[in-house]
């Protein structure tokens, strides 16, 4: 199962993190975009662009960390170029043995869930016993507020077609307990509830590990509620975003792993993709050199993790 390729390859390589990439074209080294926008400015030479950035990071990174999340946000921005910068990104990063994170967030009623769960996850029917998939990814994030009926149909999928997800349950932003922090009649936090019904919705697909494919997107922004969630969350896996740019730390993030270190995959996109920008690595590395600041940053990071996880013992 597909969940069990992620902890396999994280506990392979030592790294329970993930690399976002959420490239916008400020990111670019000029030298990069030099060269695309040499014949002309628009959307085609802008995604052309971003996917040689998105290469050279996944080349950078490939060996030494588990998993790539894509932000389409940043994809959608260039319309149809966009997508297809989304999706060429995807499958190079599947070249390089990455597990690939679509971070889409997608949800509706459940006939049109069903539609976003077959572009996503299953395949698009063409023709007669023609079908092909839309996107190459291995776990997309969803958004739980529709209820069951707009989450069976992805977890249909993940059974179908061995793919997992990450569903909302406590985001990192700061106004997410606006909404997620309110306490209902019977004592409970709504993120608490939304936890409870993650664990439901993820039972029958669990793998040799004890977790399941249906997983939950908690920030480390909420190290408190990060460590409630773990301890009612026994079979879900977290993805865990918040780390650098958002200000989380090493010891913010610990309470998200279980007793073996597993339950929990970080996230860091910003303070990876624009570590040549950073005062840490601006002065070691030329703008040429991004990816090679992209790896020593996520080798820090890996570290960091590491040693908080070691002084937690
Ligand atoms: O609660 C959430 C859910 C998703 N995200 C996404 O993770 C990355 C974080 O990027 P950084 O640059 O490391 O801050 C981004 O794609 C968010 O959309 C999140 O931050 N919090």
């Amino acid at each position: 199962m597909i969940i069990d390729k992620l902890i396999e390859t994280s506990v392979a390589k030592q790294n329970p993190t993930v690399i976002g990439l959420d490239t916008r074209i400020e990111y670019v080294p000029e030298h990069i975009k030099r060269r695309y926008f040499a014949s002309g400015i628009d959307m085609k030479m802008a995604c052309e662009a971003i996917l040689e950035f998105n290469r050279s990071i996944i080349d950078a990174v490939y060996d030494i960390v588990p998993a790539v999340k894509i932000q389409m946000a940043y994809y959608e921005m260039y319309g149809f170029y966009g997508i297809k910068c989304f999706n060429d990104t995807a499958r190079y990063a599947k070249s390089k043995g990455l597990i690939v994170i679509g971070d889409v967030k997608r949800n509706d009623i459940g006939a049109t869930a069903q539609a976003y769960a077959t572009a996503y996850l299953g395949q698009t029917f063409i023709d007669d016993g023609v079908a092909q998939n839309a996107f190459d990814v291995d776990f997309i994030t969803v958004n739980p507020y529709l209820g069951f009926d707009g989450i069976k149909p992805f977890v249909d999928a993940c059974k179908a077609y061995d793919k997992g997800l990450f569903i909302l349950v406590k985001t990192s932003n700061p106004s997410s307990g606006q909404v997620q922090d309110v306490v209902t009649r019977d004592g409970k936090s709504i993120y608490q509830i939304v936890g409870q019904l993650v664990e439901e919705w993820g039972q029958d697909v669990i793998g040799q590990f004890g977790y399941s494919a249906v997983g939950a997107v908690v920030g480390a922004t909420y190290p408190e509620q990060l460590l409630r969630l773990r301890q009612d969350m026994k079979h879900t896996y977290f993805l865990v975003p918040g780390y650098g740019a958002q200000g989380a730390s090493a010891e913010d993030i610990i309470n998200g792993f279980d007793e073996h270190g597993l339950g929990a995959i970080v996230n860091a996109s910003r303070s990876i993709i624009c570590a040549y920008k950073s005062d840490k690595w601006s002065k070691a590395f030329k703008p040429e050199e991004f990816y090679q600041a992209a790896r020593c940053e996520a080798i820090d990071m890996r570290n960091d993790i590491a040693t908080a996880m070691i002084m937690k013992r």
